[in-house]
This record gives structure tokens, C-alpha cells and sequence, in this order.
């Protein structure tokens, strides 16, 4: 493709990519075959997921709030004069990205805009994003038609609406308690490893922890809090390896420990309330709050917060006539990585499933 076609045409579709979840319990099992395969996660804890699935019934909310957001950010376009059609794929479960990716194809959309359901730099939150446009494009484009293009919106997580966004959830959160409580940001955990190589090697590494410290603090400063923490939650892997620490749970023991009995849980690292907050943050450590008898509220995600949809709106304006910066971080074209030796993947022990 020429520069020229590449550089100053406009996009025709939008593709909102995402994790994916099951709809009925026999699709558990399959998708976290998809969710796991070759990524070292040992039987025991592939078969505690399984359960928190069982308990909803085998169902993740997680399709039905995308699908929330997409009509939302559809409406948002269409009051901006855009009619932009708005197409949904995923990493590991149907609609699957390169079913998706070839109905674009079908349809006769030739540019197309891709929306990430993550806001974050590192391995799972960015590059995995960008392999999975190139296995999409691999599978489902006819003899990789060169006419044929993917690009991939860039992080957010630094977009004042996101911060904003985020600061609404959590002010509206803080008005149920009488008195200030604790307040504490928690995000996915990844490997240690994995945070060590997230971002462009050049800068040294550790973008997906600093990102999220970065945006809590953020959040913090707007609501006047000089007091939170930053932790991490939905722990995977072999326990010999090391993941970003303290766990939500031991945290609330901590703050126990500490005195503290107030806490207002902030889900920055997610963009809705799926499986991983509902479980890990609405049972689980909700539970030890309760067993500590601690007052303990979960803040909602922002998720079809109208500043939110907004920002979504706004990305896509800004790149859909063809200019917008595409060395952006986390953005790319066809799955092509945004800047050399970002996130690379780590490299797991031979033989670990
Ligand atoms: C950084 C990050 C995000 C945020 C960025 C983003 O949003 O993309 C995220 C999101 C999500 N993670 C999710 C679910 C799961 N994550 C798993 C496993 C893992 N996540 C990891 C990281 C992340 N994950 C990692 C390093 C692993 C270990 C295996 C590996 O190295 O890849 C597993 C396997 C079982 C287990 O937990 O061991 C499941 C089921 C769901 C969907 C929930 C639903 O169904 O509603 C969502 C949105
Ligand atoms: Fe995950």
C-alpha cells in the first residue's frame, strides 16, 4: 500500500476488540482452554476459574457490556454525524476477531479502526491486542489483500476522561460513607517478568504498573486523596512465580492490621464490571472485609459512563480521517508492534501445562 493511502484516507468501520467470555456453562471450559493455552497457568488454578464461572451459571457479563458500550458509543457518533458501523470481536470467545474480521472484509470495509478494551500498556493489555489483529487478518483476508487495514487505537489510560470518568465513579462512591474511608485502586496482577518488559525496552520497562499507579494518583489528586493504595487482584499462574504484589485480599488485612475500618475498592484496571470484578472483587474480598468487619464498597467500572463513551467517540474522530498519531503508544497497523521490543512476550519454562 502506498504511504499516501495509508497516511491521509479515511476509515470506514470500527472493530471493538475485547477478551471475551463464556454464555453457558459449556462454554466454560473451552474458552479458558483459549485463555490459557500455552501460558503456563497450572491445572488447579484453571479448575478454581472454572468454578467462578460455574457460580454465575457459566456466564460472563462481559459480552453483554460491550455490546451496552458499543450501542453507546454508536448513539455518541451518530449525535456527531457519524455513522461509523461498529463491529464486535474477540481474543477468546465468540464472536471470535477473525470471524468478525472477515464479516469487516465481506461487508466491503477496507480501513478499519480498532478500539481495545484495555487502556493499558504490557503483554496482555497491548501487544496480545496487536497479535490478535495479525492472527484475524492471517485467518480471515483472502491472500493478505494489501488494500486490507487494521489499525489499532493507542492506550488511554492518560486521556483526561478516563481519569474524569474515573473520578465520577469514585466520588459518587465516596458519598455512602460518613467518614473518608481508605481508598484503594486495584488493577490485574501479571508476572513480575511481565511488568518488566511492558513497555518500549528503551524506557526501561515497568509501563503497565507505572500507568496504573500514575492514573490512581491522578484520580486521587482530582478528589483531593493524599492517602490510597495501589494493588492488584485476579492472581494466575504457578505460585512459584512472582506477580505484582500486595494481592487485594492480604491488603485488606493489612489495612485491618492498620486500623482502618472503612474501604472503597476502585477497579481502575478494568473498563466493566466482568467476571474478574464480580468474583475476585464482589465475593472474594469482599468476603474477608466481612469476616474483618470492615464497611467495604466496590466502586462500579466506568463502563457506559457518558464521559467515558465520549473519550471512545474522540479517538475514534481523531484518528478516523486518516491523520491521528499513529506512533501513539499501543497504536499500530496490522498488528505491527508501536514502537521495537515493546511488551515482549516472556518466555515460559518448557513444560508448564
Ligand atoms: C493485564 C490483564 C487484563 C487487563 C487488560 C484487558 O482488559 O485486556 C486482563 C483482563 C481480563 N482477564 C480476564 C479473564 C482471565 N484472565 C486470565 C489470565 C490472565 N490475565 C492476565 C492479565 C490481564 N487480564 C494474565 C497475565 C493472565 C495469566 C495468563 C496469561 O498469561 O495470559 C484468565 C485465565 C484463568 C486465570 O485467571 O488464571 C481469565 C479467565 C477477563 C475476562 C473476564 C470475564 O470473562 O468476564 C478480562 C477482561
Ligand atoms: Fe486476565
Amino acid at each position: 500500500m502506498s504511504d499516501d493511502l495509508r497516511n491521509s484516507s479515511a476509515f470506514d468501520a470500527l472493530l471493538f476488540l475485547s477478551f471475551g467470555g463464556p454464555e453457558k456453562v459449556e462454554d466454560v471450559r473451552p474458552f479458558l482452554e483459549n485463555v490459557t493455552r500455552g501460558r503456563g497457568v497450572p491445572p488447579e488454578r484453571f479448575e478454581d476459574v472454572v468454578q467462578h464461572y460455574l457460580h454465575f451459571g457459566g456466564v460472563s457479563p462481559i459480552n453483554r457490556l460491550n455490546l451496552a458500550m458499543i450501542d453507546a458509543v454508536r448513539a455518541e457518533l451518530a449525535g456527531r454525524g457519524r455513522d461509523l458501523p461498529i463491529y464486535f470481536g474477540n481474543r477468546n470467545w465468540h464472536p471470535m476477531a477473525a470471524d468478525t474480521t472477515r464479516r469487516i472484509y465481506d461487508d466491503g470495509h477496507r480501513r478499519v479502526l480498532v478500539f481495545p478494551t484495555s487502556a493499558w500498556g504490557g503483554y496482555s493489555g497491548c501487544r496480545q491486542y496487536h497479535e490478535d489483529i495479525t492472527g484475524a487478518l492471517g485467518a480471515a483476508i483472502p491472500g493478505d489483500d494489501p488494500t486490507f487495514l487494521m489499525r489499532k487505537l493507542p492506550q488511554f489510560c492518560r486521556e483526561p476522561k478516563f481519569i474524569e470518568a474515573s473520578v465520577n465513579a469514585l466520588r459518587s462512591a465516596l458519598a455512602e460513607f460518613d467518614e473518608q474511608p481508605r481508598v484503594v485502586f486495584t488493577a490485574h496482577s501479571i508476572p513480575e517478568s511481565a511488568d518488566r518488559n511492558a513497555g518500549p525496552a528503551a524506557d526501561g520497562g515497568h509501563l503497565y504498573s507505572l500507568q496504573v499507579k500514575a492514573a490512581s494518583a491522578a484520580v486521587a489528586q482530582q478528589l483531593g486523596i493524599d492517602e490510597f493504595d495501589v494493588v492488584w487482584q485476579s492472581r494466575s499462574g504457578p505460585p512459584q512465580v512472582p506477580w505484582l504484589e500486595p494481592d487485594i485480599c492480604d491488603h485488606l488485612r493489612d489495612l485491618h492490621d492498620r486500623g482502618f475500618t472503612n474501604v472503597a475498592v476502585m477497579p481502575i484496571g478494568f473498563i466493566s464490571d466482568h467476571l474478574e470484578v464480580i468474583w475476585d472483587l464482589d465475593s472474594e474480598a469482599r468476603d474477608v472485609a466481612a469476616e474483618l468487619g470492615m464497611t467495604y464498597v466496590r466502586v462500579p467500572t466506568i463502563g457506559t459512563d457518558p464521559v467515558f463513551i465520549s473519550l471512545i467517540a474522540d479517538l475514534v474522530e481523531r484518528y478516523v480521517d486518516g491523520d491521528g498519531d499513529v506512533t501513539a503508544l499501543g497504536c499500530g497497523d496490522n498488528g505491527g508492534i508501536c514502537r521495537p521490543d515493546c511488551c515482549v512476550p516472556v518466555r515460559r519454562p518448557a513444560r508448564t501445562q
